[in-house]
């Protein structure tokens, strides 16, 4: 019997089967002319049954589909020797979405980035469907194809048009179609109960399937499970109808049993949290039996949509040793971040401490940056989250392992194959602990570097505005012994030329006094400041920047611990020969009787499996869990003290940015006070002034009258007083008029010299306003970039030297 059929262009063994479904087969072909791979699906005596117009739909909808995410149409040809029509499709080496669920690796479902990929490439190729106002109508994992691509991506694309059909907008149909575990409650009715219910279906039961499908392909299970499985059909119908809103699962799990009812995903799953917190919703929208509530497929699109352009972020949460994902909107901004971090770890906003390849987080993104620019993160390099208030480091609460089931010796070729399958899913639950374990090990050691690689940076900028507030303490405290000396000297002046008596300057005195003491009393408060908060600086600097003492303990206390990195290797290649021993004792099944070598050979593998299940253990128990757990041991004690260095820094720098800007604002201060000094200084010479005026006055007074006792006697006192006073201007001999002269060069003499003081100390002032602006820019310059900071020292330096020389 000839095994190789073919039509026109193509031929295909019969020994290659792709896959069997109700209607035919499908096999692996070859193109006659190009030798290209494809698949040829034939159909069976059954379906040449069904009326030529429902056989010919499944060709006119391949005809008139054309999309990435659909399979490929190449020809309909008829086959040799009048078998009837075949289907050229493209090949899809990956097999279905039902092979990879059959896989033990995906037994408790797909891996979280594989099961977006599909969500993303069913919606697209539905929406195709949508487009082209087609129903499926028979959508499950077994009509998924994957698809792999010659760079090695991966597509996902739907196949088996054998019950689509057209559908308009609001049209109904009434026959049925498609596989019970994912059809849509009315039909299952109609189907499978075979009630003769009157209801007309609609292009809604598509979304039901998807969400049968989605649900079964992220947790490896169907989501409505009566006990007895087909058998127990009313159960099941029972279970999708009476399901309250909400639940995505109802699992019966004894004869007539209570049914568990569920809203979340089980824990068992591969998917995280913050993808969970996203499709459960979805999922519930979908599985919903209400029509009212049920979602529509526009709904379905656009969340779809909404959960596909989310970015996603890796974190790895310190305190819980844990690996957590967040999907973040266009929308969404680092307070959004950090709220759905406090939602998975209960670290409030405030307290969290967010890293990013050696740096804050908020080094690569603003607090307004959109989260879809966040920058792209990676199991291996993600954004690391320390609690600032716990410092307590322990294992978070772990997926537990499942146990690997015992194979016994005595030889069932039906059960060994299962016992097999159970234990090599086993063998990937633990390989992906043995990987997380790995990983965190890793992750560990990367955190710890860059917590002490930021608090080093911390010390080093602290250092930096401290050597800069030392030197602009140390010019404003020139600028006011500047002032004080000034002050001094003036009051002296303004002594010797004033009657003390006089009112006004008494209070003047009082007032400048005032002043000065008052900034001169602010001064010493800040110099003291300054002078607790350096030396705790340097202390700091010293310890952790210049002896490297926060990863010199880390490299000691670990120095003992194990590397686990290469226990992830040999994870995979343990559980790559559970696999091949599972795929020997299937193939022992399919052959149904063993002869006694393939016995022997069969009890064999088993042995073979039960010392790779030891080794896989091993590895596990043994290996990787003591080095986390004496990582754990180490890390919680090297924490307190990172964690407290990191506070202590940040308390410091508060402190001393404070002190910055209070000293700079002082010195400001300073410049006020000396305005307002001068005023009051000018207010004061104004007095004096007006002072030696009226004693100058009184002086020519008791002079003209002496003169004129003298030249008349005691005739008219009232004599040509304006005559003589001219007379006696011009006279030089005159004693009175040379002591008026004499007073008025000294008031000359005494206000020169005090402006020559005040110009002195303005140009002083001046001199230091100048250098405190350049401070100031120098300050900035630091700031803004990445300013080495011996070099700002060294312009400090500078300017501090000019000004001394002044
Ligand atoms: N293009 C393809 N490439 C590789 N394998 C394919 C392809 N198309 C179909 N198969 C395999 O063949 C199986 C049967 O194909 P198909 O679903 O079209 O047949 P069917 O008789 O309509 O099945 P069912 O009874 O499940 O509806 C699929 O489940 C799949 O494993």
């Amino acid at each position: 019997m000839s095994f190789l059929r073919g039509s026109a262009n193509y031929v295909w063994c019969t020994t290659s089967v792709l896959g069997k479904g109700a209607t035919g087969a499908v096999f692996q072909g070859v193109n006659k002319h190009n030798g290209e791979t494809v698949a040829v699906k034939t159909f069976n005596q059954l379906s040449h049954m069904r009326p030529q117009e429902v056989q010919m739909r499944e060709f006119e909808v391949l005809q008139k589909v054309k999309h990435e995410n659909i399979v490929k149409l190449l020809a309909i040809e008829e086959e040799q020797e009048g078998r009837g029509k075949v289907i050229v499709m493209e090949l899809c080496t990956g097999g279905s979405l039902f092979n990879l669920l059959d896989d033990p690796e995906n037994n408790f479902g797909l891996d979280e980035d594989e099961w977006v990929l599909v969500l993303s490439h069913l919606s697209a190729g539905m929406n195709h469907l949508r487009d082209n106002n087609l129903v499926h109508r028979d959508l499950k994992p077994g009509n998924i194809m994957k698809f792999i691509k010659d760079d090695g991506t991966i597509v996902y694309k739907l196949t088996d048009f054998g019950a689509a059909r057209e559908l308009q907008d609001d049209q109904q149909f009434v026959s049925l179609y498609g596989t019970e575990e994912y059809l849509h409650p009315d039909m299952y009715e109609r189907a499978v109960l075979r009630k003769p219910v009157g209801k007309t279906f609609g292009a809604t039961v598509d979304l039901w399937s998807i969400g049968v499908t989605l649900y079964h392909v992220a947790t490896g299970n169907l989501p409505f499970r009566p006990f007895g499985g087909r058998r127990n059909k009313e159960t099941m119908y029972h279970i999708t109808t009476k399901k309250a809103s909400g639940v995505i699962s109802g699992v019966q799990t004894s004869d007539n049993g209570p049914i568990q009812w569920n809203k979340e995903l089980p824990s068992t799953c591969l998917l995280s949290a913050g993808i969970k917190k996203h499709i459960t919703p979805l999922l519930a929208g979908l599985l919903e039996v209400n029509p009212e509530k049920m979602w529509t497929f526009d709904q379905f699109f656009s969340e779809v949509t909404r959960i596909l352009n989310k970015k996603k972020l890796h974190i790895f949460y310190m305190n819980k040793l844990s690996e957590l994902r967040v999907y973040l909107d266009k929308e969404e901004r680092l307070e959004n971040f950090q709220h759905l971090l406090l939602e998975q770890t209960g670290v409030d906003p405030a307290k969290q401490l967010l890293l990013f390849q050696s740096n804050f987080l908020t080094h690569s993104v603003e607090p307004v940056t959109p989260g879809t620019s966040y920058p792209d993160t990676s199991q291996n390099e993600p954004i690391v989250l320390f609690s600032k208030e716990n410092n307590n480091i322990t294992l978070g609460i772990e997926k537990e392992v499942p146990s690997f089931p015992a194979l016994p010796n005595l030889v069932s070729v039906e059960n060994d194959a299962t016992l097999a399958k159970s234990a090599c899913a086993v063998g990937y639950a633990y390989r992906r602990k043995i990987e997380a374990y790995s990983r965190c090990s890793e992750v560990i050691d990367k955190a710890v570097k860059m917590l002490v690689e930021v608090i080093s940076t911390q010390l080093e900028k602290l250092l930096e505005i401290s050597e800069k507030c030392k030197a602009l303490t140390k010019i404003t405290e020139s600028q006011m012994s500047f002032f004080n000396a000034s002050h001094l000297s003036h009051l002296r002046i303004i002594e010797v030329f004033s009657r003390n008596e006089h009112e006004s300057i008494e209070d003047w005195k009082k007032r400048v006094d005032e002043l000065v003491r008052d900034d001169l009393v602010r001064f010493q408060g800040y110099r003291k400041q300054l002078h607790d908060l350096f030396p705790a600086i340097e202390q700091l600097n010293k310890r952790y920047v210049l002896e490297h003492h926060l990863i010199r303990e880390w490299k000691e206390v670990t120095r003992e611990i194990n590397n686990i990195s290469p226990c992830a290797i040999k994870g995979k290649t343990y559980v790559g020969k559970l696999k091949e021993s599972w795929q020997h004792l299937l193939r022992d099944r399919a052959s149904r009787t063993l002869t006694y070598n393939d016995e022997q050979f069969h009890i064999l593998e088993k042995i073979k499996m039960q010392e790779t299940i030891r080794i896989l253990a091993d590895l596990l128990q043994k290996e990787c869990q003591p080095v986390v757990n004496q990582l754990t041991e180490v890390l919680a004690d090297w924490f307190k003290m990172a964690q407290t260095t990191f506070l202590q820094t940040e308390i410091l720098h508060k402190d001393i940015t404070k002190y910055e800007d209070e000293i700079e604002t002082f010195s400001v201060a300073v410049k006020t006070s000396q305005d307002r000094y001068e005023s009051l200084l000018d207010e004061v010479l104004t007095n004096v002034k007006e002072e030696q005026n009226a004693d100058f006055e009184l002086e020519k007074q008791k002079m003209l009258l002496l003169q004129h006792i003298t030249a008349n006697g005691n005739k008219n006192p009232n004599h040509d007083t304006e005559n003589h006073t001219t007379n006696h201007t011009n006279n030089s001999n005159d004693p009175g008029k040379s002591k008026l002269n004499e007073n008025k060069v000294q008031i000359r003499r005494a206000l020169r010299s005090i402006l020559t003081t005040q110009d002195e100390v303005w140009g002083i002032m001046n001199e230091n306003s100048r250098l405190i602006e350049q401070f100031g820019q120098l300050a900035v310059a630091s700031s803004s970039m990445d300013h080495n900071s011996s070099q700002i020292l060294a312009e400090i330096d500078d300017t501090l030297e000019n000004y001394g020389s002044h």
